[in-house]
């Protein structure tokens, strides 16, 4: 299981001691909210490009917000690996246009109240699936343990259409809802809270891992 911390719970008046605490991780995960397509707004371009020169790990940045494609190109650092939109944005083909043109890989995300079915035009474009294992907008909530069945649905269609993109979860991840992440056949999860409430971060890395 790769594991990707999200910095939405670190102290950011400390920013730079938590990203060590996190370095055992696959990937960091910037959740960018835009206080319009969730009611919250997190950071933007000038704290994910700071982020992206101390840390030597692998960029994973969920777009929260409703225009994407007037930010994209404000995220592509040397070490962005996946950029992720959400279907429920806007201008969703134009986009992923967009990410590939940038030499990023896609992603592209589901709320919890939308259906894998949506996202079947797209899936041949994607490089990840991000399935929201809450509803997007904060840290700390609990996981939907049925969104697993949207998991196992991407598992088949993924073999079906002999595709390749790797099947993502956020929210509420803890050693409790790993094991049910993994048998359903999530490829990644995102850990926020688990990982940084945790007295030891790197300890919380292994045992998701
Ligand atoms: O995208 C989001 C929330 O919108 C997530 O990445 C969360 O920030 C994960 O936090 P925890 O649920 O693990 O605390
Ligand atoms: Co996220």
């Amino acid at each position: 299981m790769l594991i990707a911390p999200s910095i939405l719970t670190a102290n950011f008046a400390r920013l730079e001691e938590e990203l060590i605490k996190i370095e055992s991780a696959d990937k960091i995960h910037l959740d960018v909210m835009d206080g319009h397509f969730v009611p919250n707004i997190s950071f933007g371009p000038h704290i994910s490009r700071s982020i992206s020169k101390v840390s030597k790990l692998p960029l994973d940045i969920h777009l929260m917000v409703t225009d994407p494609l007037f930010w994209i190109d404000q995220f592509v650092f040397p070490n962005t690996e996946y950029l992720t939109i959400h279907i429920e944005a806007n201008h969703t083909e134009e986009s992923i246009k967009k990410i590939k043109q940038a030499n990023v890989k896609v992603g592209l995300s589901l709320k919890p109240k939308t259906k894998v079915y949506d996202i079947i035009p797209y899936l041949k474009d994607c490089d990840l699936v991000l399935v929201m294992t809450v509803e997007p907008g904060f840290g700390g909530q609990s996981f939907m343990e049925d969104m697993m069945d949207k998991v196992v649905e991407l598992v088949k269609i993924r073999k079906e259409k002999k595709l390749d993109f790797l099947i993502e979860v956020d929210g509420g991840i803890s050693d409790k809802t790993i094991d049910i992440c993994k048998k359903s056949g999530v490829d990644m999860a995102v850990a926020g809270s688990y990982v940084f409430n945790h007295k030891d971060p790197k300890d919380a890395i292994n045992s998701l891992k």
